[in-house]
């Protein structure tokens, strides 16, 4: 009777067999056996790997592939003459929320960034996005850090202008979190400028900096050409330093840059972090709220911005922009650098904020007023934006009473009267 060995590896018909044979052919099966399981393998992986590259994603899978490279070429699409388009960075945040909207509804295409990150609760930032959605508006979702992302993007489409407004803002957590500054505000920045000098042609870039730049100077109003060498935050630092950077990619590479320094931009669907918005919560909680105070019991202000302005800021800045010159990452010439200020020209006291608050939600707020803790706060801001205006035709329109009753009314709206759901 054959051995099953026998019958799993009959021998050729007519051959000589003996037992060194079956040792040999015995071998022989085990290795092929395990020949085969291996390359089942290998190629289990390459398929593995290639349908992960057919889906372009790797280092997330919330990006890549056809239908993905569909809705960022149909969100780009430019529907007016001579239209641009436009990458904004963090898109779901409430500057960029506003802006990219703006965009679109006057015809310009947009293709939103943003990593959709915990600082504040993201579902507001996933209710922006539906916003954004209903105006055919796509988020492509991921990290500024991302190289390959970036690249790709701009593989897909030529953008025109760089909207960067996307950075961990807030001028108190970087106490708590002093690295997520450097990871945005740095090596975000560094890799998108990157990314926009080797793009062909080279977009315009223009990007969020901020009023915090001002540091410690005393001079008011503040004007761009002010000294901003003494910053009071590491937020400050890093935007300062922000400022610097661009520079280096204007004066290397071409690239077009305008810096506009935002000061304490306020309204519907804004930053909970901010305090006019974690203020309202509070009042209507009935919590306490916690009023800083300068030196000597000196109440301390800011050039509240509406949002609406600081919108109309960052169009007109768009429009006015030069050209980049690089091609292929080499300057060709000399490249547009500005820095404006886009804020209100008027500052407010924090507890006038406070009165305005209480009138439109028809509450008494409960307040510990104390003195400002050293955490990066300075006392004043106030912006001279003439050089806006001329350059720009930049004039704010918005002053905080009303800007305020608008805030009111969205919060109203959105978290409802109860306060049940406001959990950010
Ligand atoms: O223009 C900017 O470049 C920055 O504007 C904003 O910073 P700020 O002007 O500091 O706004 P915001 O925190 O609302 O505090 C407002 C006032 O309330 C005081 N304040 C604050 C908190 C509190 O609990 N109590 C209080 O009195 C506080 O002392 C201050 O006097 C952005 O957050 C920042 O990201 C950046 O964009």
């Amino acid at each position: 009777m054959p051995s099953l060995e026998d019958e799993l590896f009959p021998s050729t018909p007519g051959k000589f067999k003996d037992r060194s044979n079956r040792k040999f052919h015995r071998c022989l099966a085990s290795t092929s056996t395990m020949f085969l399981w291996a390359l089942f393998l290998i190629a289990l992986t390459a398929l593995y790997i290639s349908f992960q590259s057919f889906l372009g994603g790797g280092d997330t899978d919330k990006w890549g592939g056809i239908q993905w490279e569909r809705q960022v070429v149909a969100s780009a699409k430019v529907h007016r003459h001579g239209g641009f388009s436009v990458l904004v960075t963090g898109a779901a945040g409430f500057v960029g929320t506003h802006v990219s909207i703006a965009l679109k509804k006057r015809g310009d295409g947009v293709v939103g960034l943003d990593n959709f990150n915990h600082y504040y609760n993201p579902s507001l930032k996933r209710d922006r996005q539906k916003l954004l959605s209903q105006q055919d508006i796509f988020i492509v979702e991921g990290d500024l850090n991302n190289g390959r992302l970036l690249s790709k993007l701009f593989g897909v489409v030529e953008f025109t202008h760089v909207m960067h407004l996307a950075a961990q803002a807030g001028v108190r957590y970087a106490l708590e979190n002093p690295r997520s500054y450097i990871h945005s505000n740095i090596a975000g920045l560094v890799t998108l400028l990157e990314a926009c000098k080797n793009a062909d042609p080279q977009p315009v870039f223009v990007w969020a900096s901020s009023s915090s730049v001002y540091g410690l100077n005393e001079k008011v109003p503040f004007s761009e050409s002010d000294r901003t060498d003494q910053p009071a935050s590491l937020y400050a630092a890093t935007k300062k330093a922000g400022e610097e950077i661009a520079h280096t990619y204007n004066h290397i590479h071409g690239l077009s840059i305008t810096g506009l320094r935002f000061f304490t931009v306020y309204g519907p669907w804004g930053r909970p972090d901010m305090a006019y918005f974690s203020f309202t919560k509070n009042i209507l909680k009935g919590k306490a709220i916690t009023v800083y105070r300068g030196k000597n019991r000196v109440d301390l202000a800011r050039d509240f911005t509406y949002i609406d302005d600081i919108v109309k800021g960052c169009v007109a800045s768009l429009d006015t922009a030069g050209k980049s010159t690089g091609s292929g990452g080499k300057k060709r010439g000399p490249a547009p650098y500005r820095t404006y200020n886009l804020g209100n020209t008027s500052p407010v006291t924090v507890p006038m904020m406070v009165g305005i608050l209480e009138r439109h939600l028809k509450v008494k707020a409960k307040k510990n007023v104390v003195e400002m803790p050293g955490n990066g706060d300075v006392p004043y801001t106030h912006a001279n934006i003439t050089l806006a205006r001329i350059e720009l035709g930049y004039k704010p329109t918005t002053d905080l009473q009303t800007g305020l009753k608008k805030f009111v009314r969205w919060y109203l709206s959105y978290y409802g009267h109860t306060q049940g759901k406001a959990s950010y």
